[in-house]
């Protein structure tokens, strides 16, 4: 791993760090051409990459639904056991960020709010090429059906035997997934966004995956909602001397076995300690059925950083705004109020980074690359619109037109003024104020732009009876 010392008073800097860029560039430039070349030939183009890229010739997609009807059969009732109870925590955890729409009401009877509707298509990508994914299943499927996503669209890279793990079934079964498709990778994602002859548009596509498919969904974002930048997996441990060397090795190793390209740090006060993890990791490794894989990322993507005090320590843990974040520090809990970057926040010892990984409940797909300076974990949120509700009482349009009208005024659109105005008109003046004859006649800037912002309704209209089309309802907050 490469070790930054940090000198009394100096603080890291993006810029020594490994990263070379959210993305590599040359990721994102190969993941343009497959986006491309799937929107421009569809299936074909799909067929061709998971032959090259997977090594199965497909001639369908689209896994048939008797598969995922048997999933659950002749698994081992653990696994089976331990899906279930990661299912049920996620479920729990995720029904809380559940949110409402919300009315208010004001005095003249106005009411204003936001109505929350789910997305009617999801699209979760679930990884499958260094390793099977269940959990990144029911981490995406869960939160869109707990914020009422009807059709949750999945896809995942074949095996080489042309299937889906058996594993990663089951979850698709729990976690109540509609549509399954063996597709993985950067074709996948295109597939999603712009749809194919077999493959159906999503309205948002959310998940991890390796470097070409996070490459993949920031270039079709915006043709598609995307949630966030999910990349190669990251862990950064803030540790000091009472932490375990060899388990923060074995905290570090969880993350750079997930791909060469996963990026770990270690950030601490003290030298030595970052040898004794170092040392740690070589007797680890030794042991590991990952071992390519680790070391490549550890070698490559690692760094140590060794600062001068622990108020340094943590400014560099926000510089390096890790994916996962673990304070193996005395005060553990004591820090926490002093870090703004982390995609989950792992406090104390016996958070083990894994256990949020599979079971605590929030949720594994986390931003990476630096991004968690401004992305979020994946969430219900993510699964929903919202839409500003706005119904306006003829006592509130006389209360808001002028200052519209002249707001309208100061930008020169007369147009938005008149609609104020016309509305205003009736009830100043009553309906044939608004006659096609007598606005013909008027002198129409001057009802856009009276100058003038005095309110006078007309003899004769009641404004509550003006309002019972449903304008007028009056209650409290709700
Ligand atoms: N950030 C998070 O929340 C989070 C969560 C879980 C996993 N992860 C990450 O997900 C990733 C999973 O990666 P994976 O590789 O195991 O599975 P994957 O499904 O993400 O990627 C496999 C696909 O990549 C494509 N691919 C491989 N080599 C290619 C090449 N040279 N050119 C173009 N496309 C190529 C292939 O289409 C293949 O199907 C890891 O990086 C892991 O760290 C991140
Ligand atoms: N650590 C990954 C997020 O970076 C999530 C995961 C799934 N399975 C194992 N780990
Ligand atoms: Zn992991």
């Amino acid at each position: 791993m490469k070790t930054i010392k940090l000198a009394p008073g100096e603080r890291l800097v993006t810029n020594q760090l490994n990263r070379k860029g959210v993305l590599p560039q040359s990721i994102v430039d190969a993941a343009r051409d497959i986006v491309a070349n799937v929107r421009a030939n569809g299936d074909a183009a799909v067929r061709d990459y998971c032959q090259r890229f997977d090594g199965v010739e497909l001639q369908s997609f689209r896994l048939p639904q008797e598969q995922v009807d048997a999933a659950l059969e002749g698994l081992d009732p653990a696994f089976v056991a331990a899906l279930e109870k990661a299912a049920r925590q996620i479920r729990e955890f995720h029904q809380r960020e559940v949110e409402q729409s919300w009315f208010t009401t004001r005095p003249d009877g106005t009411m204003l709010g936001v109505k929350v509707t789910p997305l009617a298509a999801a699209g979760i990508y679930v990884p499958g090429g260094r390793a099977q994914y269940p959990s990144t299943v029911l981490m995406n499927a869960i939160p869109a059906k707990v914020a009422g996503v009807k059709r949750v669209v999945m896809v995942t890279p074949p095996q080489k035997d042309g299937l889906i793990s058996p594993y990663t079934l089951a979850a698709a079964k729990l976690g109540g997934v509609d549509e399954i498709y063996m597709v993985g990778g950067a074709q996948a994602v295109a597939a999603l966004a712009y749809g194919t002859e077999t493959i159906p548009r999503v309205d948002k596509i959310t998940g991890p995956g390796n470097a070409f498919v996070a490459a993949a969904k920031q270039i079709v974002s915006g043709d598609v909602g995307i949630d966030m930048v999910a990349g190669p997996s990251e862990v950064c441990v803030l540790a000091d001397a009472t932490a375990k060397p060899m388990v923060v090795a074995a905290d570090l190793m969880a993350q750079a076995e997930h791909d060469p390209l996963a990026a770990c740090y270690l950030v601490t006060c003290d030298e030595q300690f970052a040898r004794e993890v170092e040392a740690g990791i070589d007797i680890l490794v030794a042991q590991s059925p990952r071992a390519e894989i680790t070391r490549a990322s550890l070698d490559n993507e690692g760094t140590i950083v060794v600062a001068a005090d622990m108020a340094a320590a943590v400014e560099a843990v926000n510089t390096v705004a890790p994916e996962h974040l673990e304070l193996h520090c005395k005060d553990a809990m004591g820090l926490l109020g002093g870090i703004r970057n982390a995609g989950a926040i792992f406090v104390g010892a016996w958070s083990s980074e894994p256990l949020g990984d599979y079971v605590a409940g929030p949720n594994h797909t986390l931003p990476t690359g630096g991004t968690a300076m401004f992305s979020n974990p994946l969430s219900v949120e993510e699964f929903v619109k919202r839409s500003s509700v706005i119904c306006y009482t003829p006592e509130g349009l006389l209360s808001d037109a002028p200052a519209t009208q002249r707001l309208a005024e100061a930008e020169g659109l007369w147009a938005h003024a008149l609609s104020a105005a016309l509305r205003r008109r009736v009830l100043e003046q009553g309906e044939d104020a608004v006659s096609a004859a007598s606005l013909a006649a008027a002198d129409l800037t001057k009802v856009a732009w009276p100058g003038d912002t005095t309110v006078t309704v007309a003899e004769g209209v009641d404004l509550a009876a003006a309002g019972s089309d449903g304008a007028g309802a009056t209650g409290e907050e709700a």
